[in-house]
């Protein structure tokens, strides 16, 4: 298989980062974590700007960085093509000078080059920006030029480092479908480095979620959604995440107290369920509900419907609940009030930990 495959550690100081990576041709991985989690380094080895401790990294078939055997190819003979997040597009030269950069460096004419970056500029859509300086361009046009820039030279990895973030929510929105299908139509690997869990999951096939200079998941965006395997990652995609011990469907939380699950499983599990399954109520519920007790808001937070309510249970689990408005004002919702919470053994999903 082409694409790219590595193996790689690199140590910086008291951080240490050690990732196993796959990226098949045409696929789009998405690699998430949170703040020094080591995205930018993993990206910086893939591009070649910071070279691996130990280990290799393999791109179309090609060693390009092991130190056992003494390789390292530098950045413009990698085949890789990078998106930064605030494009690093050349001040000075025109839209489609900057396009036509790589090619000149690689060797090939002026005019040569000239003719294929017009061929980009008009494939993203920018053809009449052509003669534009970048301080000339929106932030959705040079978003559009350096990926041209990056697609230009036929690389075989496509690195996008936050390309959607010097962005507007409304221009956001349109680049990035847009963006998605240019790369529909890229025949190489693309590894998208993303802060943001909708960019994540509108535009890769598969979600790597790195913690601590680890892989803590991976797998398809649905799959991550639906079963988080850390509090980082449930806190993204909006659930409430317990670990513990099942025996048959009851589960001994990590944290004290026990939640009914629908599914009987035994062992080490996880727990996830969604905020907007989980009622608040004054007095003690009537009902089926198997998992009812009481506990004490501790924080009240607006959200785009709805208000996310977190219940300290003191003893038993702390959950997120997500609440009408109205509900906030009918229910007299304060922070340190006392409140029941109730959910569904059904609205559990219970995994292996
Ligand atoms: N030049 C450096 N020298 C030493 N340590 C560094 C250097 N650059 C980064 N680090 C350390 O490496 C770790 C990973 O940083 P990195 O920038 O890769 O994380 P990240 O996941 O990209 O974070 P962010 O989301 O904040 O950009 C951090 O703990 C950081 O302190």
């Amino acid at each position: 298989m082409s694409g790219v495959q590595a193996a790689l550690t690199i140590r910086r100081g008291s951080f240490d980062l050690a990732l196993d990576l796959t990226v098949a041709p045409g696929e789009i991985v998405a690699l998430i974590g949170p703040n020094g989690a080591g995205k930018t380094t993993a990206l910086h080895a893939l591009a070649g700007l910071l070279r691996l401790s130990t280990g290799w990294i393999r791109i179309g078939d090609r060693a390009v960085d092991d130190p056992g055997a003494g390789i390292f190819v530098p950045t413009e003979r990698r085949r890789v093509g990078v998106v930064f997040q605030d494009y690093l597009l050349f001040p000075h030269l025109t839209a489609l000078d900057n396009v036509a950069f790589g090619l000149r460096t690689q060797g090939r004419s002026r005019a040569e080059s000239r003719e294929a970056a017009r061929t980009w500029l008009e494939r993203v859509g920018v053809a009449r920006h052509a003669h534009s300086r970048p301080a000339e361009l929106s932030g959705g046009q040079a978003q559009r030029v350096a990926l041209a820039r990056a697609l230009v030279t036929h690389p075989r990895l496509l690195l996008l480092d936050e390309p959607l973030a010097a962005l507007d929510a409304g221009t956001r929105m349109e680049v990035r479908s847009e963006l998605t299908r240019h790369l529909r139509d890229y025949d190489g690997a693309t590894l998208l480095v993303t802060h943001d869990p909708l960019d994540a999951m509108a535009m890769a096939s598969r979600i790597v979620v790195l913690e601590g200079g680890r892989v803590v998941q991976d797998g398809p965006p649905v799959e991550v959604a639906r079963a988080p395997r850390t509090e980082y990652v449930a806190t993204l995609v909006g659930l409430n995440l317990h670990r513990g011990r099942a025996t048959d469907t009851v589960v001994q939380v990590d944290g004290g107290g026990e939640l009914h699950v629908a599914e009987p499983t035994t062992g080490p599990v996880l727990v996830s369920f969604p905020p907007s399954a989980v009622t608040l109520h004054v007095h003690r519920p009537e009902g089926s509900a198997r998992n009812v007790w009481p506990g004490r808001i501790v924080s009240l937070e607006q959200q785009a419907h709805t208000v996310r309510v977190q219940v300290d249970g003191e003893g038993h689990p702390t959950v997120l609940s997500d609440v009408t408005a109205l509900a906030v004002a009918e229910l007299d919702l304060a922070v340190g009030a006392p409140v029941w919470v109730s959910f569904k053994a059904a609205e559990t999903h219970v995994y292996p930990a």
